[in-house]
């Protein structure tokens, strides 16, 4: 896989129009996620749509509840044949595990490949003393990010998303083959608006991460072209 295929792009926009008018504008590229609110709005009509001009969907609906209505939502999304799903790892190991056994059973209701299903261990836009004074989590940030990935692990889950500031210790510690999926990944050039832990994208592939999720500094830029062709130029530069 060389780098440009390292990068998902997040649709995070209002209504499948400007989803489909931004995919259609990036040609290059290859993968795109799809989030609460474009799913939100449009339902699967997006995703037909991604599929029809061939591209590999990350479907991110983050889900969080008992273990048996995530297991009854994974169950519909892997139906889909979506690539990638997540879940919060706050949804406990029994919703996980629950979660696990249904994107089997839903991908193999409609004959699609099952979705990786990836284990969301602290959302991006926290910070440390977020964790602590508004959490209440007394561990400290990378503790707690490595136990959520280690439990997503044992219960069998395919990978899981953190920053780029985590990926090297979660890359040592549960190793390659489990799928490191880092969002709050900015450029030098990008504003890091709502994230706290980024790092660029060329230091989260040196870390070790399989895949950045980058939204706003290609969708959000006057020329997103151009912001594609500098983040992929940056990636050059990793050995
Ligand atoms: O699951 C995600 O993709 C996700 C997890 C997380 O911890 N932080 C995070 O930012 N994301 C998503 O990654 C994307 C980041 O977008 P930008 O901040 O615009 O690059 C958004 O679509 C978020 O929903």
């Amino acid at each position: 896989m060389n780098a440009e295929q390292q990068i998902i792009v997040a649709l995070d926009v209002p209504d499948v129009e400007s989803a489909i008018a931004l995919v259609d504008r990036l040609p290059q590229v290859g993968f795109w996620k799809v989030g609460l609110e474009l799913f939100t709005s449009s339902g699967p009509t997006i995703l037909e749509l991604l599929k029809s001009r061939q591209k590999r969907i990350f479907l991110d609906l983050k889900f969080d509840d008992i273990p048996n209505t995530v297991a009854g939502a994974c169950r519909a999304a892997a139906r889909y044949g979506v690539d990638l799903l997540t879940i919060h790892a706050t949804a406990g190991r029994d919703a996980l595990k629950a979660a696990t056994e249904a994107v089997q059973v839903g991908a193999a209701q409609t004959g699609v490949k099952p979705p990786k299903l990836i284990a969301i261990t602290l959302l991006t836009s926290i910070s440390s003393r977020q964790l602590a004074f508004d959490l209440k989590i007394p561990l400290e940030l990378p503790e707690y990010i490595l136990e959520m990935a280690l439990m997503a692990q044992e219960v069998g889950l395919d990978g899981a998303v953190c920053s780029p500031q985590e990926v090297l210790q979660l890359r040592q510690t549960c190793g390659n083959d489990f799928l490191l999926v880092c969002p709050g990944v900015r450029p030098t050039w990008a504003d890091k608006v709502d994230q706290k832990r980024s790092l660029t994208p060329a230091q989260a592939i040196q870390a070790g991460a399989d895949y950045l999720v980058i939204g706003r500094p290609i969708t959000a830029a006057a020329e997103p072209n151009l912001a594609w062709k500098r983040i992929s130029e940056e990636l050059t530069t990793v050995a």
